[in-house]
Order: structure tokens, then C-alpha cells, then sequence
């Protein structure tokens, strides 16, 4: 179901399977043949962030599942106590080799692509913060449940950055143009419930309940026939997929030249600081 476009990116492998589990060094997945779910757990430590081997095995992840006859839904989850994700691993962008960033931002670009687009039913279950790509992340799946006394939003603009135009047009189908507008201006940091009250999430329950509530939902997604729900999704999506899939190319470049400028470098290097000063405290 995902658009052929998506299907000229041959991924590299670097999951393994095993009967229903699938293991990489930053992902676990287990499939559920019985109800078609498989779940998997982001645990690329400390916080989640993703870097180009970690975009490539969430992608390859996201295919192989998608190979699997038996697997209907996937339900998104991170393993890493109190963070979803902390977004883009701020090491690619600062002080990058040049070469590398052209790839990395490729491979962010493919993982949106399989992800948005996958014709699996998908659940963020957001068990702790998700700021900036792990809002993309999140406003990728289908469905959002998230856990209470987090944070969630595309907060670029906080580390002197600019969310490029499809996290943009991500955002703006699920909480509309003007909040998006005001959100992307202020780099706006959602606590759980302002999310749930914007729609950035759908439903708000305990962190213990999280796992439970994820997949009572996914059953709902996963009785209704398979094709008219893929078709439907691609329906809403496939406009917003192909502004990107159009000028994947242009894209990159336009990062890479964005991020090499000195003003941005330096933006950078002082966030990375203020993280590490906030850490000391
Ligand atoms: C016309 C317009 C043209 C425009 C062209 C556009 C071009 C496109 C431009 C570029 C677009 C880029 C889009 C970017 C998307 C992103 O995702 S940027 C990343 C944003 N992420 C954040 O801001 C999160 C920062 N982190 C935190 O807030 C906190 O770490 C946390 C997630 C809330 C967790 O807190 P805590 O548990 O207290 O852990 P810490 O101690 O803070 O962190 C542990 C270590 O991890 C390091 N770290 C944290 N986040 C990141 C990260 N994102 N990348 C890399 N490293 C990270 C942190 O520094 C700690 O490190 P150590 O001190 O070494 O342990």
C-alpha cells in the first residue's frame, strides 16, 4: 500500500528475526500472531535520540513487519524509562561530517516515509518526553496515547533551528495551521494535558496502564478489514508524502546547507551546553 516511491529504497539490514521476535542493538520487537499486533521498544540509551543507525533500524524494523502476512499493527514504544525520544541525536548536526549529514538526513527522511505511510495501523504509546523528532515520531502513528507529566512538541526553534516543512505539515493535520503556527514559532513544549486538550494526543493514562490501553486500542484498529483501513490512511496521508517524496533531493540539501552555516553551529554548540550545565545542577 505505501506508495511505490517508497518502495525503490532497498533498507540495510540490520534487524534479526526470531520466530516472532526481532532484535537489534536499539530495538526490540515482538509480534503477536494470534492478534496481529507486534510492538516494538525503542532503547537506544541514554535518551532515544536518533541518529542514522537508529533511523535505519527503525525503517528496516517498520519493512519487515510489513512483510509479515500476520502483522496488522505495530504499537511504538520506548524502553528507556521516563523519555520517548529526545528527537534528533544533536551529535549529527553539530560539527557534522559533511558526507555523513547528506545520510542522515536522508535516512530521517525514509523512516517518515515508511512510517506515515505504512499500511500497518500504528499507536505511539509516548511513555515518557518527546520533544522534536519524537514528536514527529508520534504525530506519524495513528493513534497517541501518551503518559502524564511529560512533554511533548516541535520545540526546534528553542535550539535555534528551523522544523522543516513536512514535520511542519505533520503537525498542521493533526492539530491544525494556527496552533501549528504558534507552536513552531515558540518551540512550544506541550505538558501531557495541554496536548490531550489541543489533540496532539488522543487519550492521556498512567504510565502503568499505558501498555494495556495501547493495545485494547490497536484491537479496535486491527478488526476493521485490513485494505479499506491501509486505503483510507493513505487517502489522508499520501498528499503530505508526496510534497516530500518530490523533493527528497532539494530537501536534503537545503539541510545540509542549513546546517553548516556558522550562526547554526553555534546555536548548537550552546544548547548541547545547556543541556549538559542543566544536567550538573
Ligand atoms: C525557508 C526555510 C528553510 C529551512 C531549511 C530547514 C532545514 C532543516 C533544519 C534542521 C531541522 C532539524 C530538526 C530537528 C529535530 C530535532 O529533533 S532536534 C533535537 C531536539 N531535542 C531536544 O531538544 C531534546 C533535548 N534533551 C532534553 O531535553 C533532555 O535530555 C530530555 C530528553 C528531556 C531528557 O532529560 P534527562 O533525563 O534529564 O537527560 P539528560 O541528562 O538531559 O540527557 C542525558 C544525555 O543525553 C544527551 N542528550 C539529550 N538529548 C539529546 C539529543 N537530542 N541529542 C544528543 N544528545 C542528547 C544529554 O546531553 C546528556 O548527555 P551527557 O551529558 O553526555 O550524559
Amino acid at each position: 500500500m505505501a506508495s511505490s516511491i517508497l518502495r525503490r529504497f532497498i533498507p540495510r539490514k540490520t534487524t534479526w528475526m526470531y520466530g516472532q521476535r526481532m532484535m537489534s542493538s536499539t530495538i526490540d520487537v515482538s509480534v503477536d500472531e494470534q492478534t496481529g499486533i507486534a510492538l516494538m521498544k525503542m532503547k537506544r540509551k541514554p535518551v532515544n535520540s536518533l541518529n542514522l543507525e537508529f533511523l535505519q533500524d527503525i525503517r528496516n524494523t517498520i519493512v519487515t513487519l510489513e512483510q509479515n502476512k500476520k502483522c496488522k499493527g505495530l504499537i511504538l514504544t520506548s524502553d528507556v524509562p521516563k523519555i520517548f525520544s529526545a528527537g534528533i541525536d544533536i551529535l549529527e548536526m553539530y560539527q557534522p561530517n559533511e558526507e555523513r549529514l547528506h545520510n542522515f538526513w536522508r535516512a530521517l527522511q525514509d523512516m517518515w516515509l515508511q512510517l506515515y505511510m505504512t499500511p500497518l495501523a500504528t499507536i505511539a504509546a509516548i511513555n515518557g518526553h518527546s520533544p522534536a523528532g519524537g514528536c514527529l515520531i508520534s504525530i506519524s502513528c495513528d493513534y497517541r496515547i501518551m503518559a502524564p507529566n511529560y512533554t511533548i512538541g516541535l520545540n526546534e526553534t528553542l535550539l535555534g533551528i528551523v522544523a522543516p516543512f513536512w514535520f511542519k505539515d505533520a503537525m498542521c493535520n493533526t492539530v491544525g495551521y494556527r496552533e501549528t503556527e504558534i507552536a513552531l514559532a515558540l518551540g512550544k513544549l506541550y505538558s501531557t494535558d495541554e496536548a490531550l486538550q489541543k489533540g496532539l494526543v488522543d487519550e492521556v493514562v498512567t504510565s502503568e496502564q499505558i501498555m494495556e490501553a495501547a493495545q485494547r486500542k490497536m484491537l479496535e484498529y486491527v478488526k476493521i478489514p485490513n485494505m479499506a483501513r491501509a486505503m483510507s490512511k493513505q487517502l489522508m496521508r499520501q498528499e503530505t508524502a508526496d510534497k516530500l517524496c518530490s523533493t527528497q533531493d532539494s530537501d536534503v540539501q537545503n539541510f545540509v546547507n542549513f546546517c553548516l552555516q556558522d550562526k547554526v553551529q553555534q546555536s548548537l554548540g550552546f544548547y548541547l551546553e545547556q543541556l549538559k550545565k542543566r544536567k550538573s545542577k
